[in-house]
């Protein structure tokens, strides 16, 4: 598949992009191995998992390192790989407001600044959950009320998803943009079943076998209703996204955060 793609600021990029992959027996990870193996000028170099020594990284030669481990480590990847001088691609969950400015304040600092080292965090690497993100957030401020309900596999160790935080989040900017009031709900406090609160959006999770990953945007009106749902059936439709953000992140110093700043969605 080709994907869109919005104009980098120009830096230098090698002919063959080394790749090493943080997680890679997961779910994830080794798809993305596969990814890697079968795509032009990427090489694997390095196959880095729980108990493995970091060295296997720093010393494989990778110019750009794709993790997807757990949210309880992918903040401490980062890091190290700044330090080691790599490039980032990140699809692990758990990032906050917090983990992302300490990530931002160790790319500003002198050395990594100097080498134009650029981490790229995406949410989520699948076009269709892309497109229903942006979507969502242009259609927000023209609906009185929203509510995002995330589906996945049982697998799944964080809720509500990357995804619909990411989702959520773009909602309520726009919302306050807007000057909007609080979507209305009568429910008195204490009630579990409204789900999460993500910036004033409630959020719901799903967890079911036989699910990938899988979200819906429900926007409400007097008489009308906006659906917008997406679907992703199959591992292997992350990998389009995975493969531009490698060979986008060499070319974008500092921090990117969500794959729709890559593409060209105007
Ligand atoms: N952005 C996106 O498009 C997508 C993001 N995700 C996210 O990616 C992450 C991974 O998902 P998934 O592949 O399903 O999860 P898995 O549990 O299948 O894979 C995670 C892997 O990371 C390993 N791991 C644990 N700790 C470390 C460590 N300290 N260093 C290196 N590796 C470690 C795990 O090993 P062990 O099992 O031995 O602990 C496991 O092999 C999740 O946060 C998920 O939400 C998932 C799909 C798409
Ligand atoms: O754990 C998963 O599977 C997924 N995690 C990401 C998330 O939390 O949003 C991306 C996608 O939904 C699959």
């Amino acid at each position: 598949m080709t994907i869109p793609v919005a104009s980098a600021t120009p830096s230098p990029v090698p002919e063959t992009i080394n790749v090493a992959v943080l997680g890679a027996a997961g779910r994830m990870g080794r798809t993305v191995c596969d990814a890697i193996e079968a795509a032009a000028g990427l090489e694997l170099v390095a196959r880095y998992d729980a108990g493995d020594d970091f060295s296997v990284v720093r010393e494989s030669g990778a110019h750009v390192a794709v993790d997807f481990t757990v949210p309880g480590v992918t903040e401490a990847n980062v890091h190290a790989l700044l330090d080691a001088g790599i490039h980032a691609v990140v699809g692990t969950t758990g990032w906050t407001d917090e983990s992302r400015q300490r990530v931002r304040e160790h790319l500003a600092q002198p050395a990594v600044a100097a080498a134009r080292t650029g981490v790229l965090i995406a949410p989520n690497f699948g076009l269709s959950a892309v497109l229903a993100m942006t979507f969502a957030a242009r259609a927000a401020r023209y609906f009185e009320s929203v509510e995002v309900i995330e589906l996945h596999h049982p697998d799944k160790i964080d809720a509500p998803s990357g995804t619909a935080r990411h989702t959520a989040a773009a909602i309520a900017a726009a919302r306050a943009d807007a000057g909007m009031a609080p979507s209305p709900d009568a429910t008195e406090t204490g009630h579990d079943a409204r789900g999460a609160d993500v910036d004033g959006v409630r959020v719901h999770a799903v967890r079911l076998r036989g699910l990938v990953a899988h979200e819906e945007i429900l926007f409400g009106n007097v008489g009308e209703q906006l659906s917008i749902r997406q679907d992703s059936f199959d591992r292997v439709s992350f990998m389009p996204g995975v493969l531009l953000a490698v060979r986008e992140v060499v070319t974008r110093p500092g921090l990117t955060v969500g794959l729709e700043n890559v593409l060209d969605l105007s």
